[in-house]
């Protein structure tokens, strides 16, 4: 069995007068450590799916287990979860957002932990500044190193550089990237880049519309993999790779 296994869901989301299909007979595994992506049409159920995974809602039909556990209900599984948006409380300061979720899990913590999280994302010396005062970069280095704080089993990433100006979004990429790396972490962006899913990941899985099913998976080829997300964009393997996925999803759009 592997580390994440998302067993036979189906989803269907009901309102007094319309039930949507969001997802149909999704099977995978992902194994410990391994970063992969997960892209599609709009709408075709990506965000749902991640929900799913984090324990938030339970599917229709299906179970998801990490490390042999069913997340659902599961107050003891750690997840973390990293969005488009940092959420950083504006009132508190750096360090406090960073130790919120410890305190909230009521986790005993080394009081260096978010200077030492702060050094690792780039960051030093801005413990007791405020979320204001930050670009929107530095925002999300600060969030990763909230979602980090907790030790997470697994880390779900939903379009969580799609906000960010181009430069920042390739800066934040190789540091997400070095970090889940470093800290050996499992991990699943959600993304509509697929040069993005291409230099981070090490398996993609494309979804088909709405009900979505996985309409195929790539493994991205080990010689991208050994680079960072920069530097795996000029790689001569890349461009190809792009090539396949991007007529794959335009004759699933048409
Ligand atoms: N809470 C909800 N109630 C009813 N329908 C929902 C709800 N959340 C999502 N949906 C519908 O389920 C489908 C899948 O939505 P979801 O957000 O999972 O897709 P997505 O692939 O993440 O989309 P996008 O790529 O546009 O972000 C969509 O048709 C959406 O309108």
């Amino acid at each position: 069995m592997g580390f994440l296994v998302v067993e036979n869901v189906s989803h269907t989301y009901f309102s007094k007068d319309a039930a949507t299909e969001a997802l149909q007979d999704i099977h995978l595994t992902i194994e410990a450590g391994e970063f992969v992506s997960f892209i599609g049409p709009s709408g075709c159920g990506k965000t749902t799916l991640l929900s799913i995974i984090a324990g938030l809602i339970s599917p229709t039909t299906g179970n998801v287990y990490i490390d042999n556990q069913k997340v659902y209900g599961n107050k003891e599984l750690s997840i973390g979860y990293m969005l488009q948006q940092d959420y950083l409380f504006p009132w508190k300061t750096i360090e406090e957002n960073i130790i919120l979720g410890l305190k909230l899990l009521n986790k005993p913590f080394d009081g260096k932990i978010a200077s030492k999280l702060l050094e690792d994302v780039g960051l030093p010396s801005i413990e007791k500044k405020y979320p204001r005062e930050l670009s929107g970069g530095m925002r999300q280095r600060v969030a990763l190193a909230r979602t980090l704080a907790v030790d997470p089993k697994v880390l779900l990433l939903d379009e969580p550089f799609s906000a960010l100006d181009y430069q920042s979004k390739l800066k934040l990429e190789d540091l997400v990237s070095k970090m889940l790396k470093a800290y050996s972490k499992t991990a699943i962006l959600v993304t509509h880049d697929i040069g993005e899913a291409i230099a981070m990941s090490d398996r993609i899985f494309l979804f088909s519309k709405r009900p979505g099913r996985i309409h195929q998976t790539f493994e991205v080829p080990e010689e991208i993999r050994n680079l960072t997300p920069f530097e795996a964009r000029s790689h001569s393997s890349y461009s190809p790779l792009f090539q396949e996925i991007w007529k794959e999803l335009e004759s699933l759009e048409h």
